[in-house]
């Protein structure tokens, strides 16, 4: 049986915790084939994001078009999109295709990676075309324009407001207990706990949330059951590299594959 094919519209991270490298390797994780769209290429490792080609919103699109043209794509997901241009791209994705967003304005290293256009462009755009956004709560108060005093179930349910579910995510290394808050289609919220893995090697952690998110969306799951798979599938990833020392910076999120039959 063929299996889902799922494509992500990101940007690449050389150092292989982020980004593209970390969508399509839970794609596969998963049981996905993944594709994908490269929108900028960032040079760019566990210490943060020393330089940035952004591509041009044409070649986007031409690979957008080459993946959909050829291949049954169940399920997309946006990451860094990085140019106003390019948001036009992913906001013009065909309507029948659900969409999950992770808006990546800033890396966690502190490297900005949108302006004030872009902010702008996922709110009128991107926002009211996709499916479901995944914001934690610094994205969710630039895209909602909230101050920090307004309570994070206020900021989702404006960001509700544009048209998409959200899962406004809440991880924290040094919390016993994560809490993910999700505005569902319907504009109800259920707050969804989970122990934390007291580990700061999470470098990544919102992509993979975020694809994985779409996989289980694509199956057919609502919602709250897929934010849970996600949660379980990140969580599992962060124990695996919890123990590692790579890198002189923030340590990244596991993308080894483990058949889990031999996971320990
Ligand atoms: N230490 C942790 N333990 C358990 N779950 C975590 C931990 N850190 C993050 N998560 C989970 O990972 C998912 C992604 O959340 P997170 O808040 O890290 O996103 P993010 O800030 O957008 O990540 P990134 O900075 O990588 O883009 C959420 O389900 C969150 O609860
Ligand atoms: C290409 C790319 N996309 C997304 C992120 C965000 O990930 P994180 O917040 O974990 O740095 C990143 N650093 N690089």
């Amino acid at each position: 049986m063929n299996p889902l094919v799922a494509l992500t519209v990101a940007g690449t991270d050389s150092g292989g915790a982020a980004g593209v490298a970390a969508d399509l390797a839970t794609f596969a994780a998963l049981g996905a084939h993944g594709t994908c769209a490269v929108t900028a290429v960032t040079a760019q490792d566990t210490t943060g994001v020393r330089a940035v080609v952004q591509l041009s919103a044409d070649h986007v699109q031409a690979q957008v078009d080459a993946v959909l043209n050829d291949l049954p794509v169940a399920v997309a997901k946006a990451g860094m999109l990085g140019a106003v241009a390019v948001a036009g791209v992913v906001a013009d994705l065909p309507p029948g295709l659900p969409l999950v967003v992770d808006p990546v304005l800033r890396t966690s290293s502190g490297a900005v990676l949108a302006d004030d256009a872009l902010v702008t462009a996922y709110r009128d755009h991107v926002l009211p075309r996709c499916t479901v956004v995944t914001p934690n709560l610094a994205e969710a108060r630039r895209l909602a324009g909230a101050g920090s005093e307004e309570p994070p179930v206020d900021v989702a349910l404006a960001l509700h407001a544009l048209g998409p579910a959200v899962v406004l995510t809440g991880g924290d290394p040094e919390a016993d207990w994560c809490r993910d808050l999700v505005v569902d289609d319907r504009g109800r919220a259920h707050v969804l706990e989970h122990a934390g893995v007291p580990t700061t090697n999470d470098h990544g952690t919102g992509c993979t949330f975020s694809a994985a998110l779409a996989v289980h969306l694509a199956r057919g799951e609502p919602l709250p059951t897929a934010t849970r798979a996600a949660q379980a599938f990140v969580a599992a990833a962060l124990r695996r590299s919890a123990g590692w020392r790579l890198g002189r910076g923030r340590g990244l999120v596991a993308h080894t594959f483990v058949p889990p039959t031999q996971e320990v």
